[in-house]
Protein backbone atom coordinates (compact mmCIF):
# COMPACT_ATOMS: atom_id res chain seq x y z
CA UNK A 1 0.00 0.00 0.00
CA UNK A 2 3.23 2.35 0.55
CA UNK A 3 2.61 5.65 1.55
CA UNK A 4 -0.21 6.85 -0.51
CA UNK A 5 -3.44 8.24 0.62
CA UNK A 6 -5.24 4.88 -0.47
CA UNK A 7 -6.46 2.99 2.10
CA UNK A 8 -5.26 5.31 5.31
CA UNK A 9 -8.01 6.48 7.24
CA UNK A 10 -9.49 9.49 6.94
CA UNK A 11 -7.62 12.65 8.61
CA UNK A 12 -8.97 15.06 10.80
CA UNK A 13 -7.81 19.06 9.51
CA UNK A 14 -5.56 19.92 12.12
CA UNK A 15 -5.84 23.32 13.36
CA UNK A 16 -5.78 25.73 16.11
CA UNK A 17 -9.74 26.30 15.56
CA UNK A 18 -11.30 22.90 15.54
CA UNK A 19 -10.68 23.23 19.50
CA UNK A 20 -14.35 22.57 19.69
CA UNK A 21 -14.23 19.92 17.07
CA UNK A 22 -15.44 17.12 18.97
CA UNK A 23 -18.58 19.42 19.63
CA UNK A 24 -19.36 20.24 16.26
CA UNK A 25 -19.00 16.91 14.74
CA UNK A 26 -21.40 15.39 17.51
CA UNK A 27 -24.03 18.03 16.90
CA UNK A 28 -23.85 17.84 13.21
CA UNK A 29 -24.87 14.31 13.55
CA UNK A 30 -27.91 14.81 15.70
CA UNK A 31 -31.14 14.76 14.32
CA UNK A 32 -34.01 16.95 14.46
CA UNK A 33 -34.54 19.38 16.65
CA UNK A 34 -33.30 19.09 20.11
CA UNK A 35 -35.20 20.19 23.34
CA UNK A 36 -33.68 21.36 26.82
CA UNK A 37 -35.42 19.20 28.89
CA UNK A 38 -35.05 21.82 31.98
CA UNK A 39 -36.48 24.77 29.92
CA UNK A 40 -39.09 22.76 28.00
CA UNK A 41 -42.30 24.54 30.28
CA UNK A 42 -40.67 28.12 28.55
CA UNK A 43 -40.06 27.28 25.38
CA UNK A 44 -43.54 28.29 23.15
CA UNK A 45 -44.85 28.75 20.17
CA UNK A 46 -46.65 32.00 19.34
CA UNK A 47 -47.94 34.73 16.64
CA UNK A 48 -45.79 37.58 17.00
CA UNK A 49 -47.00 40.89 16.00
CA UNK A 50 -43.88 42.75 17.75
CA UNK A 51 -46.31 46.05 18.04
CA UNK A 52 -45.63 46.50 14.07
CA UNK A 53 -48.31 47.83 11.79
CA UNK A 54 -46.97 45.22 9.46
CA UNK A 55 -47.64 42.37 11.03
CA UNK A 56 -50.76 43.08 11.91
CA UNK A 57 -52.27 41.07 9.39
CA UNK A 58 -49.84 38.60 8.88
CA UNK A 59 -48.43 37.78 12.27
CA UNK A 60 -45.15 35.77 12.42
CA UNK A 61 -45.16 31.65 13.49
CA UNK A 62 -42.44 32.40 16.12
CA UNK A 63 -40.78 28.96 17.44
CA UNK A 64 -38.76 29.67 20.27
CA UNK A 65 -35.71 27.42 20.25
CA UNK A 66 -33.86 28.95 23.51
CA UNK A 67 -33.12 31.18 25.91
CA UNK A 68 -29.89 31.34 26.67
CA UNK A 69 -28.56 32.28 24.28
CA UNK A 70 -32.05 33.75 22.45
CA UNK A 71 -32.81 31.88 19.36
CA UNK A 72 -35.96 31.62 17.57
CA UNK A 73 -37.10 29.98 14.42
CA UNK A 74 -39.92 31.99 12.24
CA UNK A 75 -41.89 29.71 10.15
CA UNK A 76 -43.01 30.46 6.58
CA UNK A 77 -41.05 33.58 6.93
CA UNK A 78 -40.36 33.84 3.26
CA UNK A 79 -42.43 32.43 0.25
CA UNK A 80 -41.28 30.07 -2.23
CA UNK A 81 -41.86 32.79 -5.18
CA UNK A 82 -39.64 34.75 -2.94
CA UNK A 83 -36.82 32.36 -2.38
CA UNK A 84 -36.63 30.86 -6.23
CA UNK A 85 -36.46 34.93 -6.80
CA UNK A 86 -33.92 35.56 -4.12
CA UNK A 87 -31.26 32.72 -6.03
CA UNK A 88 -32.29 33.81 -9.30
CA UNK A 89 -31.11 37.30 -8.30
CA UNK A 90 -28.22 35.75 -6.54
CA UNK A 91 -26.73 32.86 -8.90
CA UNK A 92 -24.91 34.91 -11.76
CA UNK A 93 -22.90 36.88 -8.32
CA UNK A 94 -21.93 33.84 -6.60
CA UNK A 95 -18.23 33.41 -5.56
CA UNK A 96 -16.25 31.56 -3.10
CA UNK A 97 -16.96 32.89 0.07
CA UNK A 98 -14.54 34.49 1.91
CA UNK A 99 -14.02 35.34 6.15
CA UNK A 100 -12.71 38.50 7.39
CA UNK A 101 -8.96 38.52 8.66
CA UNK A 102 -8.28 41.28 9.79
CA UNK A 103 -9.37 44.67 7.79
CA UNK A 104 -8.93 41.72 4.63
CA UNK A 105 -11.35 39.15 3.62
CA UNK A 106 -9.89 35.84 2.40
CA UNK A 107 -10.52 32.53 1.34
CA UNK A 108 -10.56 29.94 4.57
CA UNK A 109 -10.90 26.16 4.28
CA UNK A 110 -13.05 26.59 7.04
CA UNK A 111 -15.70 28.22 5.34
CA UNK A 112 -16.85 25.97 2.14
CA UNK A 113 -19.90 27.97 -0.08
CA UNK A 114 -20.32 30.38 -2.62
CA UNK A 115 -22.21 33.50 -1.41
CA UNK A 116 -23.13 37.07 -3.30
CA UNK A 117 -24.72 40.33 -2.23
CA UNK A 118 -28.11 41.76 -2.82
CA UNK A 119 -28.76 45.43 -2.16
CA UNK A 120 -32.41 46.18 -1.10
CA UNK A 121 -32.49 48.03 -4.44
CA UNK A 122 -31.66 44.32 -6.53
CA UNK A 123 -35.63 43.89 -6.24
CA UNK A 124 -38.80 44.71 -4.47
CA UNK A 125 -38.60 41.07 -3.21
CA UNK A 126 -35.18 41.99 -1.27
CA UNK A 127 -36.82 45.38 -0.08
CA UNK A 128 -39.77 42.68 1.67
CA UNK A 129 -37.89 40.77 3.69
CA UNK A 130 -35.63 43.85 4.80
CA UNK A 131 -39.09 45.72 6.02
CA UNK A 132 -40.16 42.24 7.31
CA UNK A 133 -36.84 41.79 9.58
CA UNK A 134 -37.61 45.06 10.57
CA UNK A 135 -40.51 44.66 11.84
CA UNK A 136 -39.82 41.56 13.50
CA UNK A 137 -37.15 42.73 15.41
CA UNK A 138 -37.46 46.69 15.72
CA UNK A 139 -34.13 47.52 14.36
CA UNK A 140 -32.98 49.55 11.93
CA UNK A 141 -32.24 48.13 8.67
CA UNK A 142 -31.24 50.97 6.53
CA UNK A 143 -27.91 51.81 5.63
CA UNK A 144 -25.09 52.33 7.89
CA UNK A 145 -27.19 49.63 10.21
CA UNK A 146 -27.04 46.92 8.29
CA UNK A 147 -24.82 44.42 5.72
CA UNK A 148 -26.73 43.48 2.91
CA UNK A 149 -28.74 40.68 2.56
CA UNK A 150 -25.82 37.57 1.68
CA UNK A 151 -26.73 34.71 -0.54
CA UNK A 152 -25.16 31.37 0.43
CA UNK A 153 -25.10 28.72 -1.43
CA UNK A 154 -23.74 25.45 -0.18
CA UNK A 155 -22.68 22.13 -2.07
CA UNK A 156 -21.92 18.68 -1.10
CA UNK A 157 -19.97 18.99 1.58
CA UNK A 158 -19.94 22.38 1.92
CA UNK A 159 -19.74 24.02 5.51
CA UNK A 160 -18.69 26.67 7.73
CA UNK A 161 -16.80 25.53 11.10
CA UNK A 162 -17.47 27.16 14.63
CA UNK A 163 -17.28 30.64 14.25
CA UNK A 164 -18.73 33.86 15.71
CA UNK A 165 -20.21 36.31 13.53
CA UNK A 166 -19.38 39.11 15.67
CA UNK A 167 -16.12 40.57 15.43
CA UNK A 168 -13.72 40.10 18.19
CA UNK A 169 -13.66 44.14 19.25
CA UNK A 170 -16.44 46.59 19.19
CA UNK A 171 -17.08 47.14 15.70
CA UNK A 172 -20.33 45.05 16.34
CA UNK A 173 -22.58 42.50 14.34
CA UNK A 174 -26.14 42.40 15.98
CA UNK A 175 -28.67 39.76 14.69
CA UNK A 176 -28.10 37.13 12.73
CA UNK A 177 -31.11 36.17 10.30
CA UNK A 178 -30.67 32.61 8.41
CA UNK A 179 -33.49 32.15 6.16
CA UNK A 180 -33.13 28.47 4.25
CA UNK A 181 -34.10 28.96 0.67
CA UNK A 182 -34.52 25.27 -0.40
CA UNK A 183 -34.89 22.21 1.62
CA UNK A 184 -31.58 19.72 1.94
CA UNK A 185 -31.73 16.37 1.81
CA UNK A 186 -29.56 15.55 4.39
CA UNK A 187 -27.39 17.86 6.87
CA UNK A 188 -26.89 21.09 6.63
CA UNK A 189 -28.25 22.04 10.28
CA UNK A 190 -26.90 25.23 11.98
CA UNK A 191 -25.03 23.78 15.42
CA UNK A 192 -24.45 25.94 18.45
CA UNK A 193 -21.59 24.21 19.95
CA UNK A 194 -21.43 26.00 23.27
CA UNK A 195 -24.83 26.09 24.39
CA UNK A 196 -24.99 22.44 22.59
CA UNK A 197 -27.70 22.19 20.75
CA UNK A 198 -28.40 21.93 16.28
CA UNK A 199 -31.15 23.57 14.27
CA UNK A 200 -31.92 21.72 11.34
CA UNK A 201 -32.79 23.26 8.26
CA UNK A 202 -36.51 24.06 8.04
CA UNK A 203 -37.12 25.45 4.65
CA UNK A 204 -38.46 29.20 4.33
CA UNK A 205 -38.27 29.16 7.71
CA UNK A 206 -36.01 32.13 9.35
CA UNK A 207 -33.37 31.71 12.34
CA UNK A 208 -32.68 34.34 14.58
CA UNK A 209 -30.07 34.92 17.11
CA UNK A 210 -28.71 37.87 18.92
CA UNK A 211 -25.02 37.82 18.72
CA UNK A 212 -24.56 40.50 21.07
CA UNK A 213 -25.50 40.58 24.80
CA UNK A 214 -27.66 43.72 25.63
CA UNK A 215 -25.00 45.24 27.18
CA UNK A 216 -23.11 45.62 24.01
CA UNK A 217 -20.50 42.40 24.33
CA UNK A 218 -20.32 39.87 22.12
CA UNK A 219 -21.95 36.53 23.47
CA UNK A 220 -19.78 33.79 24.01
CA UNK A 221 -22.60 31.05 24.22
CA UNK A 222 -23.46 32.09 20.40
CA UNK A 223 -20.38 29.91 19.02
CA UNK A 224 -22.00 28.22 15.51
CA UNK A 225 -21.45 26.44 12.84
CA UNK A 226 -23.10 25.72 9.55
CA UNK A 227 -22.23 22.25 9.25
CA UNK A 228 -21.83 20.04 6.71
CA UNK A 229 -24.16 19.08 3.55
CA UNK A 230 -24.39 15.58 3.17
CA UNK A 231 -26.61 15.47 0.19
CA UNK A 232 -28.31 18.02 -1.88
CA UNK A 233 -27.72 21.58 -1.48
CA UNK A 234 -28.31 24.36 0.89
CA UNK A 235 -29.39 27.63 0.28
CA UNK A 236 -29.35 30.32 2.75
CA UNK A 237 -29.92 34.19 3.00
CA UNK A 238 -28.05 36.01 5.52
CA UNK A 239 -28.78 39.34 7.09
CA UNK A 240 -26.76 41.18 10.22
CA UNK A 241 -27.73 44.35 11.56
CA UNK A 242 -24.83 46.17 13.31
CA UNK A 243 -26.12 47.25 16.56
CA UNK A 244 -24.20 50.39 17.16
CA UNK A 245 -26.41 53.40 17.19
CA UNK A 246 -29.70 51.38 18.20
CA UNK A 247 -29.65 51.21 21.71
CA UNK A 248 -32.60 52.73 21.57
CA UNK A 249 -34.37 49.89 19.86
CA UNK A 250 -32.50 47.29 21.70
CA UNK A 251 -31.88 49.13 25.22
CA UNK A 252 -29.92 47.12 27.72
CA UNK A 253 -31.46 44.99 30.46
CA UNK A 254 -31.16 45.49 34.75
CA UNK A 255 -30.18 41.65 34.63
CA UNK A 256 -26.28 42.11 33.79
CA UNK A 257 -26.89 38.34 32.64
CA UNK A 258 -29.00 39.51 29.53
O1 LIG B 1 -25.35 28.14 7.27
C1 LIG B 1 -25.46 28.09 8.48
O2 LIG B 1 -26.23 27.32 9.03
C2 LIG B 1 -24.62 28.98 9.32
C3 LIG B 1 -23.91 30.02 8.50
C4 LIG B 1 -23.23 31.03 9.32
O3 LIG B 1 -23.08 30.90 10.49
C5 LIG B 1 -22.74 32.28 8.70
O4 LIG B 1 -22.87 32.45 7.48
O5 LIG B 1 -22.23 33.13 9.44
FE1 LIG C 1 -22.22 32.62 11.40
Amino acid sequence: MGTGTRGSPLQRPNSPRLRSRDAYEELCQRRGAQQSPERLPQLSCSYETNSSPYLVLQPAKKETVRLRPFVALYHDFISDAEAETIKGLAGPWLQRSVVASGEKQQKADYRISKSAWLKDTADPVVRALDRRIAALTGLDLRPPYAEYLQVVNYGLGGHYEPHFDHATVRELWGLGARCPLSPVEAGGSTAFIYANFSVPVVKNAALFWWNLRRNGDGDGDTLHAGCPVLAGSKWVANKWIHEHGQEFRRPCSTDPRD
